[in-house]
């Protein structure tokens, strides 16, 4: 079993507070915490959100599930999606702010704005 196999074995469920604290950890013994300003890791979201796109790009509609990609392209799209998870983790962070505790508040208030006999 590689490395990778073996992390993903342990890895039961992930929160937003232990991937915060690892990337708080990262960029402090790195020293980076100066270029972690918010408006950089807004840059750096957005640009991991265009190699994202790349992955789509001229590909047409793809189906749920990815049936017909290789394993290289889905590990290639695990990649991207998680810079762009960490990246904004790390925004929400260095703003001062709980993103878990926001993202369930907004999806009680996209309740209410939505009901679900007013989307039928
Ligand atoms: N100052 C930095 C630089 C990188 N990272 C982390 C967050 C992302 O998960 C990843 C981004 O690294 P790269 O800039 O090397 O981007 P890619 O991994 O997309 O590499 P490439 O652009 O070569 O495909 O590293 C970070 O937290 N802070």
């Amino acid at each position: 079993m590689d490395q990778s196999q073996e992390h993903s074995e342990k890895v039961k469920d992930v929160s937003l507070q232990e991937l915060k604290a690892r990337l708080a950890e990262f960029a402090r013994v790195r020293d980076w915490e100066q270029y972690h300003s918010p408006r950089n890791l807004l840059l750096a979201l957005v640009g991991e959100v265009g190699e994202l796109s790349e992955i789509f790009q001229w590909k047409g509609e793809v189906e749920k599930g990815l049936p017909n990609w290789s394993s290289d392209e889905k590990e290639h799209l695990e990649e991207e999606l998680s810079d762009v998870l960490l990246y904004l983790v790390q925004l929400a962070d260095v703003c001062g702010l709980d993103l878990g505790k926001a993202a369930l508040s907004k999806i009680l208030k996209n309740a209410q704005k939505y009901p679900p006999s007013a989307t039928r």
